[in-house]
This record gives C-alpha cells, sequence and structure tokens, in this order.
C-alpha cells in the first residue's frame, strides 16, 4: 500500500478559496456540546457510552471524530512540519513515522522534520534532526523501535517553540505517553501565549495501553501476543521440573494491561499480579504451595509495578528522567521470597524467572497494530492541515476521535476487575488479595 496514494486519492479538490478558512484559534478544539448532533458532515460529535474513569467528569462529554474536514487551515505547499517520539518504545512507532511523513507530503507540505531523540532534538542544546522523505522512510515500519529515537526528561516549552519557528514548522506531531502529551500541551500553551499559529497534535502511544479515553493504543496487542509467547515458554519450563514455578514481569508501570490480557490470552497463567490490586506475600505463599501440591507446576504473572507497598518497605521509588515513580524489581523480589519460604518448608520449588519486558516493546508490530498506526498518521495529518490543535488522535468506541490533552493528562485508565471483562483474572487474584473467603485458589 502506497500511503501517499490513498490520501491523495481521499484529498478534497483544494481552491484558494479553501484555504480562507478559521484562524487557529476558531479552529482550536472546544469542549463538545452536550447532546448528540450530527455538527456537519465532517464533524461528527461521538458521544460515549461507557463512562468508566474518573467518576467526577461530566457524563455528557463527547469527542470530535479525527479525519478530513471541508476546509484546511494551512496551505500544506506553504508549511513545514516535525515529529517526534518520546518516552519507552513502543511497535509501530515507525509506522506512524511513516504514515505522517507519507500523507503530509501527499499533501504537498514542503518539508517533514523528525528531531532526534524525543524533545532533547527541540531543545537550544540538543537540536537535532533530519529531513524525512518517502525514500528515507520506505521501509522503516520492517523495524521495530524508533527511526527518530526516544528520551525521557524535561526540555522548557519556550526552547521548543524557537525551534519550531526557527525551522519554520506549523504543525508538530507529538508521538508519546501521557508525560509526552503533557509535553505538548505546556507547549501549546506556550505556543498560544506567543501568539503564534502553530498546530500541536498528539498520537498517543504506550505499551501498557493505560492513556484516559483511549480504548487502545498502537503496539499494545503486538506486545500483548508478545508476552503470550513467553508465558508459553514459561509453561513449558515449570511443567518440565519437579514442583516447576515460572514467574513472569511484564512491563506495566501504573496499570496491569498487558499483564491481564495476556493471561487471558493465554491460558497458562495460574496467578496474575497488576498494580490495581495490592496482594500480601502470605496469602500467595499459600496459594503457590496449594498448586503445586495438586497440580506441580504454576505459572505467576507480575506486571512490574504490582505489590509497590512490598517494594516501597525494601527500597523507597525512585523517579526517571521525566519524573515517573519506579520501585525496585518485584519479579527477583517474588522470586528470592517464594523461594526462602519453600526452603523453610523444606519442599521442593524449582523457580525459573523470566523478565522479557524490553522484548515485548522492541519488536515490530503484528499486522493488526501496523494497520491500525497507519490510520493513526494519517487522522494525524488530516486534523493538523484542518487547523486543530491541542489534542490527540484517539480511538474510542471503534472511532479515531479528538480529545483534548487536558483530558487526557488527568489521570491514567486502571483495570477494574469489577467488569465484566475482567472477571477470569479478577477470579484468579481473589486469593492473593484477600479477596476469597476461603483461602482456597479460585482460579487454579
Ligand atoms: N509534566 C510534564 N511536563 C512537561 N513535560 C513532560 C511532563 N511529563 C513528561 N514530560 C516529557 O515528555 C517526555 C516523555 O515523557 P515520559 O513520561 O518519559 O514518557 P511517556 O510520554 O511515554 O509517558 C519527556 O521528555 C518528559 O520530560
Ligand atoms: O526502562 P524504561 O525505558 O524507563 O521503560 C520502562 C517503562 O516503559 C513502560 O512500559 C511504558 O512507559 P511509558 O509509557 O512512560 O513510555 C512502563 O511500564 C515502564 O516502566
Amino acid at each position: 500500500m502506497t500511503t501517499a496514494t490513498s490520501a491523495a486519492r481521499t484529498l478534497p479538490k483544494l481552491e484558494p478559496a479553501d484555504f480562507k478558512i478559521p484562524t487557529l484559534g476558531e479552529c482550536t478544539f472546544q469542549t463538545p456540546p452536550t447532546k448528540n448532533e450530527i455538527v456537519s458532515e465532517n464533524e461528527r460529535i461521538l458521544y460515549q457510552s461507557r463512562f468508566s474513569s474518573p467518576s467526577e467528569l461530566d457524563p455528557s462529554l463527547a469527542f470530535e471524530v479525527a479525519g478530513l474536514r471541508d476546509h484546511l487551515f494551512f496551505d500544506p505547499h506553504d508549511i513545514n512540519v516535525g515529529i517526534v517520539t518520546c518516552g519507552g518504545l513502543c511497535p509501530g512507532l515507525n509506522d506512524v513515522i511513516r504514515s505522517i511523513t507519507y500523507s503530509s507530503l501527499a499533501y504537498g507540505v514542503k518539508k517533514v522534520y523528525g528531531f532526534k531523540f524525543g524533545y532533547r532534538g527541540l531543545s537550544r542544546q540538543g537540536r537535532s534532526y533530519v529531513l524525512l522523505d518517502t525514500k528515507s522512510v520506505n521501509t522503516i515500519h520492517y523495524l521495530g523501535g524508533s527511526f527518530l529515537g526516544s528520551s525521557r526528561g524535561p526540555v522548557p516549552p519556550e526552547e521548543m517553540v524557537e525551534t519550531l519557528k526557527l525551522l519554520k514548522i506549523s504543525v508538530l506531531f507529538t508521538i508519546g505517553g501521557d508525560g509526552t502529551q503533557r509535553g505538548a500541551m505546556f507547549l501549546q500553551d506556550k505556543i498560544t501565549e506567543m501568539g503564534e499559529k502553530i498546530s500541536v497534535i498528539g498520537i498517543p502511544k504506550t505499551i501498557d495501553n493505560d492513556i484516559l479515553y483511549v480504548d487502545k493504543t498502537f503496539g499494545f496487542d503486538t506486545a500483548v501476543e508478545e508476552a503470550r509467547e513467553a508465558l508459553t515458554c514459561a509453561h513449558v519450563e515449570a511443567k518440565s521440573a519437579p514442583h516447576g514455578l515460572s514467574i513472569v514481569k511484564l512491563m506495566g508501570r501504573d496499570s496491569g494491561f498487558i499483564s491481564a490480557k495476556a493471561t487471558l490470552a493465554s491460558g497458562d497463567v495460574n496467578i496474575c499480579l497488576i498494580p490495581e490490586e495490592p496482594f500480601t506475600l502470605e496469602a500467595l505463599f499459600k496459594v503457590v504451595e496449594s498448586r503445586l501440591l495438586r497440580q506441580n507446576h504454576c505459572v505467576i504473572v507480575v506486571a512490574e509495578g504490582a505489590g509497590a507497598e512490598l517494594m516501597a518497605k525494601i527500597q523507597p521509588p525512585v523517579k526517571d528522567a521525566s519524573g515517573n515513580l519506579k520501585g525496585g524489581d518485584i519479579g527477583l523480589f517474588l522470586k528470592e521470597q517464594i523461594q526462602a519460604h519453600f526452603k523453610k518448608l523444606d519442599m521442593e520449588c524449582t523457580t525459573r524467572y523470566i523478565d522479557p519486558s524490553y522484548t515485548i516493546r522492541a519488536c515490530k508490530p503484528n499486522a493488526s497494530d501496523a494497520a491500525f498506526c497507519e490510520e493513526l498518521g494519517n487522522k494525524a495529518v488530516n486534523s493538523a492541515l484542518s487547523g486543530k490543535t491541542g489534542c490527540i488522535v484517539g480511538f474510542w468506541n471503534q472511532q479515531f476521535t479528538l480529545v483534548p490533552f487536558s483530558l487526557i493528562t488527568r489521570g491514567r485508565k486502571m483495570i477494574k476487575l469489577d467488569e465484566n471483562m475482567w472477571s477470569t483474572v479478577k477470579a484468579m487474584t481473589a486469593d492473593v488479595t484477600g479477596r476469597s473467603e476461603k483461602g482456597e485458589a479460585s482460579c487454579l
């Protein structure tokens, strides 16, 4: 598929009058109206039928649908655009970079700048970029990682505006997680304050899939698929040893979506530990013991942020360059504690610790994620050229949406075990979290 062709095919014919449309200010994403209505053919408002978190928000909230508009705000032939990728890696980053580049060039955009190593590439000291064209990005989607590199750590918004002005960039695409979009929000505030006509459009990225008001972020499905492979191996290992126990640690600093989904997908997991559900070591020992005595093997999945209360007692969490709190290695901790426990009991337990964290996010995306990335990139370009700013291109109720930065940075999406789709995981965690009254394994 050539994005350039498909984007060109769907473009409205541009007449000089088409460019005489609202100023960036007028186009800026507004809090949507409070009743379900079609604003115009192209500006539909999508109402959310599910409203789970945070509960204090206005239930009449609605999202604008992302995509082409009747008019373009920018004359594409007159502008440059920029792309930046920040935060942790995620399968599909290169696909989004490629899609934005192809789509922008199909519109006739003059130059596409790719900033190196996250926001650092837009800073005064670390200013660094490459020019992207169809040739340079043509095959980058064959690989995982980010063609542009990524980083964590703050950059003053005024320095970023300085760089954008210097390179005459009218649109910046920020591909990143909640931290990146928070940074993008401050950048957009600074742009508004300085009276510049520069649009900032985010593309939400995180394998943790914990961005508010986004059903699914790109790369998540791939990460779950990769995690399932690791779980299958963990199961084989556990079954091959007398009283075999495999502990698999997966990413998920604040939410356990990867762990929970991979658990459901695998069918080999006996205990799933996620940050949302505190557990006690004593209860965990009991469940593992009973499982080993009955079935001879056991597989535990633990999200990196699970058991934060236990870890905090040994070692207080530290902050990464972006200010995200990170605790010690919960997987290793569990391995040591469980081994010590069974040694005390004089009971055999062959423990294996598997940590596939980085391998599930550094790989290339599966077909479904790749297709998703392609559309995200196209929608981001369409929306930006229409003059939209200060929002991300999300995905909600099967629609691509525009969601303001201010909304998605209000909190984090978390697993609610009471929701229907997590009932198996809920049953599985009942005994270790103290929810089970019998104190017996509920789902082993
Ligand atoms: N509160 C914030 N204000 C401004 N910039 C932020 C903020 N939080 C994060 N950032 C910046 O966004 C970038 C990525 O953030 P990070 O939290 O590491 O990853 P992610 O975007 O994946 O959550 C970093 O350069 C970081 O400094
Ligand atoms: O070692 P790194 O690069 O800080 O990445 C680890 C982090 O990446 C994540 O998977 C995703 O984090 P971001 O969304 O902030 O990029 C976290 O769960 C995890 O703590």
